[in-house]
C-alpha cells in the first residue's frame, strides 16, 4: 500500500532523513517510533505530500506519490497533525464536514444525503456527538483532538496519518481510539501509519513497529522484536524494565527511577524484623520486598511488607477462607494490599526460622510443617528472604532449589516417626513465599549448583527438618496419634 525507497530530504538547514526504506500493507496499522528529533514528523509530512524529499521515492498503491493531484491525495489519504488548529470558530459539526470537501464534485456542489450520514456516523464513532453545536474553540484538548480525528475519518480516507493520536486523550479515550482504528484497519482494510511516543501503547495495538534514530531507519520488525530492552535503553539513552503484559502476549516497558535504583545495598533481613506472638508469626520488613508467593493473601508476584504467617485452630473451617484472612488481617491493621498472609493450624512454637550466610550473601527462612488434623493432608509454609537482588530466573530457581531441599528431608524422615497424617511426599497444602530486598548487584542465578543456591538448599534442608522433629516432639502432635 505504501512503498517508501531510499527516502532522503529535510529542510534548508540540512537533510534530516538519510536513506528510509519501508513498505507497509494494507490494512496494517503501523508505528513510528524514535527519540525526540530523530525524524518521524518530517517522515510524516513527505509521506502526506506536505514536505518534499530530495532523493528516494514514496509509492502509494504502486504509483509514486508525486503523480496524484491534491484532490486525489485527499481522497486517498487523511492526517491528523501533532498541533491541529483552524482558524475560524465553526461548529463542530461545521468542522468535520470539512473532512467531506474532497469527495464532493464541480464549482457548487451540494451536500448529499451520503455525506450527512457519514458525518453523523464518524461523529458517533468518535464520541462528539453531544458536542456538534458547539464552537471548536470552546472545547479542550483531548475534545479538539476527537473533532479533528472525526474529520479525517470523515474524509473516508484509505491511509490514514496519525501524529502521536493520543496525545492529548485521557485514558479510557486513548484505549477507544486505537480500538476503534485497530478495528477499521482489520474490518475495512484502512491502512494506519502513526508516530508514537508511548511505546507502550505501540507495542498493544501495532502490527509491526518502525524505530528511528537520527534520520535513520534503525529496526523495523513486530513490537516484541523492536522493543528488546537493551536496544530502547541505548536508543532512548535511559533506565528501563521490559515487561510482559499480564493479559496479552505483547511486551510492555517500565521506567525505572534513579531514586527507586540506587539502593546502596546495606539492608538485611533478619529476625530483627520478627515478632512471634502465641497464635502467628510477623515479620515487618521497612521496605517492600519483590515477592512470589502462593500465599492466601499478596499471592502471585508483588511488592510486599508485611509477611504474616497465621495459627488458627484445629476446628477452623470457613467457606471462604480467602475473605475470612483478608477480615482477620484488617481487623490486625495490616494493610491486604502490602500484606502476604498465610494460614496453619501447625503451633507456632514448633516453627524453626534462622539466618544463613555465605560469601558476601544472606537469607532468613521461617518453616512450619505439621498436619493439621489427622485426616488432613501434610501441610508445610515456607517463607524464604533473600537479601539481594535476584532476577526471575533466580526467583524461579529459588522455588525448585527450596522444593528440592524439602523433598530431600521428606524422604529423609519417610517412615522415622510420627507427625504426618497420609504420604509425606502425597498430597499437600504446602504454601511458598520467596521474598527479596532487590538491594545491591544482581544475583542472576539460584539453582542448586550457585552459592545462593547452596545456601537456599542448605537452609530449607536445616529448617524443614528441625520444623518437622519440632512438630513430632511436640504435645499437640503426640495427642493427634
Ligand atoms: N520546519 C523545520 N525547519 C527546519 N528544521 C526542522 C523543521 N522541522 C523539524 N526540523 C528539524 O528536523 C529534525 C527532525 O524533526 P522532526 O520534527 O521530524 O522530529 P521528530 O522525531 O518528529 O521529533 P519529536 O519527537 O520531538 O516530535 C529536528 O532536528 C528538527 O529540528
Amino acid at each position: 500500500m505504501i512503498t517508501v525507497k531510499n527516502l532522503t530530504g529535510g529542510y534548508a538547514g540540512g537533510e534530516v532523513l538519510k536513506g528510509i526504506s519501508f513498505e507497509v500493507g494494507k490494512g496494517e496499522l503501523f508505528g513510528i517510533l524514535g527519540p525526540n528529533g530523530s525524524g518521524k514528523t518530517t517522515l510524516l509530512k513527505m509521506i502526506s505530500g506536505a514536505l518534499d524529499f530530495s532523493a528516494g521515492a514514496i509509492e502509494l498503491d504502486g504509483r509514486p506519490l508525486t503523480q496524484y493531484s491534491p484532490k486525489q491525495l485527499a481522497r486517498m489519504m487523511a492526517v491528523l497533525p501533532q498541533h491541529s488548529d483552524q482558524a475560524f470558530p465553526y461548529s463542530v459539526k461545521e468542522t468535520v464536514s470539512l473532512g467531506r470537501y474532497a469527495h464532493q464534485k464541480g464549482w457548487f456542489h451540494s451536500w448529499s444525503e451520503e455525506d450527512e450520514q457519514i458525518v453523523l456516523k464518524v461523529m458517533d464513532q468518535t464520541g462528539i456527538t453531544q458536542l456538534q453545536e458547539k464552537s471548536i474553540v470552546e472545547l479542550s484538548g483531548g475534545e479538539k483532538q476527537r473533532v479533528y480525528l472525526a474529520q479525517a475519518l470523515a474524509q473516508q480516507p484509505r491511509i490514514l496519518l496519525l501524529d502521536e493520536p493520543t496525545n492529548h486523550l485521557d485514558l479510557s479515550f486513548q484505549k477507544e481510539l486505537l480500538d476503534l482504528l485497530k478495528k477499521w484497519a482489520s474490518e475495512e482494510e484502512l491502512t494506519v501509519v502513526s508516530i508514537f511516543h508511548d511505546l507502550n501503547l505501540a507495542s498493544l495495538y501495532c502490527d509491526r513497529l518502525l524505530l528511528m534514530k537520527n534520520g535513520e531507519v534503525l529496526i523495523v520488525d513486530s513490537p516484541v522484536e523492536v522493543l528488546k530492552e537493551e536496544r530502547i535503553k541505548s536508543v532512548y539513552k535511559t533506565q528501563i524494565k521490559n515487561h510482559p503484559h499480564p493479559e496479552i502476549a505483547k511486551p510492555q516497558l517500565l521506567l525505572v527511577p534513579e531514586t527507586e535504583s540506587d539502593h546502596d545495598g546495606v539492608f538485611k533481613i533478619d529476625d530483627r524484623f520478627l515478632d512471634v506472638g502465641h497464635d502467628r508469626i510477623i515479620l515487618q520488613s521497612p521496605v517492600k520486598l519483590r515477592t512470589m508467593s502462593s500465599g492466601i493473601t499478596g499471592a502471585g508476584i508483588g511488592w510486599h511488607s508485611s509477611f504474616v504467617h497465621r495459627v488458627v485452630p484445629m476446628e477452623y473451617d470457613c467457606s471462604d477462607h480467602k475473605a475470612e484472612m483478608a477480615q482477620y488481617l484488617q481487623d490486625k491493621r495490616f494493610l491486604p494490599s502490602e500484606t502476604v498472609g498465610m494460614m496453619t493450624a501447625v503451633p507456632v512454637e514448633t516453627a524453626s526460622y534462622r539466618s544463613f550466610e555465605t560469601e558476601g550473601m544472606s537469607i532468613f527462612i521461617i518453616v512450619s510443617a505439621g498436619s493439621t488434623h489427622r485426616d488432613s493432608p501434610r501441610n508445610i509454609n515456607t517463607w524464604l528472604f533473600i537479601n539481594g537482588r535476584i532476577s526471575e530466573e533466580a526467583f524461579i530457581q529459588s522455588a525448585m532449589t527450596a522444593a528440592e531441599a524439602k523433598i530431600s528431608v521428606l524422604q529423609e524422615l519417610e517412615g522415622s516417626g510420627p507427625g504426618f497424617a497420609g504420604q509425606p511426599a502425597g498430597i499437600s497444602t504446602d504454601s511458598i513465599c520467596i521474598a527479596a530486598t532487590q538491594q545491591g548487584e544482581e544475583i542472576s542465578y539460584a539453582g542448586t549448583a550457585t552459592p545462593l543456591g547452596k545456601l537456599i538448599s542448605e537452609g530449607i534442608y536445616t529448617c524443614t527438618k528441625e520444623a518437622i522433629l519440632n512438630y513430632r516432639n511436640s504435645k499437640s502432635a503426640f495427642k493427634l496419634q
